[in-house]
């Protein structure tokens, strides 16, 4: 674990103080230990999304754990949980934003193992919605730092024991998280046996390989965007002449840039299609309407626009 943490610190951020987000768990209290050995100042943010009854004193119970291990400051954020989409998701937003409000400059550490990387590596291919999704999580995306991409999720656990500090089991699984644990309990040890183990490495292997690549293409993909989009619109000629990797990738900028939300891999192909397939086609719906007009991309005189229309004429 302090290997981990001297690793992740010399590479990204080799002085001055560290955040830790604490959730209670073992994968943070063990984070919380080994970063209090080897950073120079080490401050814990815990979130009580206030969900369950007595979350405010399991957030406590964390506070105090991290003061026992040494932490210089351990502060409680508690965060009001709403929004239209799942509750899972609505208290992922409200704990980042949290945690990004009170870190001040310094980064926050994460604690996703080695364990977590695969299963959203896999989970990320079930989805099929293409190699971003299955790049899984970086070891520093700024602020965000996860020392522990490395490590299994049994060390956590032994670090704990080791250190006779009692991790805190949540109890409540909601679905998405249901999804998760059958994949720790029941698909990955499958695989490993059937496999013959190294499953949960390999994937983690698979992604870092992903995002390397993935990395250089969208450095690439930058400039051809920058080059192709003029007045908010695509030239088509110019576009065509990148590779299909790269094209999509601007189309997704570009895209994204201009309101559409939640993209999926086939609307993606249908609007390259306008380019690599003309056909003469129509426009190509995408998400990001409203209740009235929906967003479509359309060809036209060499160009891709992208505009609302009034869904009662279709
Ligand atoms: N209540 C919390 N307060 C502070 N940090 C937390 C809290 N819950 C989770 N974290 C941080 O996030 C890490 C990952 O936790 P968990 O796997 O439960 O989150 P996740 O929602 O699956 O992750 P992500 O938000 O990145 O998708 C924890 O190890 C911890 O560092």
């Amino acid at each position: 674990m302090r290997l981990a943490l001297r690793g992740w610190l010399r590479r990204y951020h080799s002085h001055g103080r560290v955040c830790v987000a604490l959730s209670g768990g073992a994968d943070s209290l063990a984070l919380t230990a080994a970063a209090v050995a080897e950073a120079e100042s080490v401050d814990a943010l815990i979130v009580d999304h206030r969900l369950q009854e007595g979350s405010d004193v399991v957030a406590r119970a964390a506070a105090d754990q991290a003061l026992a291990l040494g932490v210089r400051s351990a502060r409680v954020l508690t965060v009001d949980v709403h929004g239209n989409g799942s509750l899972e998701a609505a208290a992922r937003d409200a704990r980042y934003e949290a945690l990004d409000g009170s870190r001040g400059d310094a980064p926050v550490l994460l604690g996703h193992t080695l364990d977590d990387q695969a299963e959203t590596v896999l989970l990320g291919l079930a989805r099929g919605s293409g190699g971003r999704s299955i790049q899984g999580m970086q070891a520093f995306d700024d602020p965000w730092g996860r020392p522990l991409l490395g490590v299994r999720r049994g060390v956590t656990r032994a670090a704990c024991e080791d250190l006779s500090i009692t991790p805190w089991e949540d109890p409540h699984n909601t679905d998405d998280e249901f999804t998760r644990v059958r994949l720790r309990h029941e698909a990955l040890p499958l695989l490993e046996e059937i496999l013959a183990g190294g499953v949960a490495e390999a994937l983690a292997r698979t992604a870092t390989q992903l995002r390397e690549d993935g990395q250089v293409l969208d450095a690439l993909a930058g400039a051809v965007l920058l080059r192709v989009v003029v007045d908010g619109e695509v030239e088509v000629d110019t576009l065509a002449e990148s590779a299909g990797a790269i094209r999509r990738r601007v189309l997704r900028s570009w895209l994204l840039g201009s309101g559409a939300k939640a993209l999926t891999d086939k609307q993606l192909r249908a609007v390259d299609a306008l380019i690599a397939d003309w056909r003469g086609q129509g426009g190509v719906a995408i998400g990001g309407g409203t209740p009235e007009s929906r967003l479509v991309v359309v060809r036209r005189r060499g160009r891709l626009t992208v505009g609302f229309e009034d869904r009662r004429r279709v």
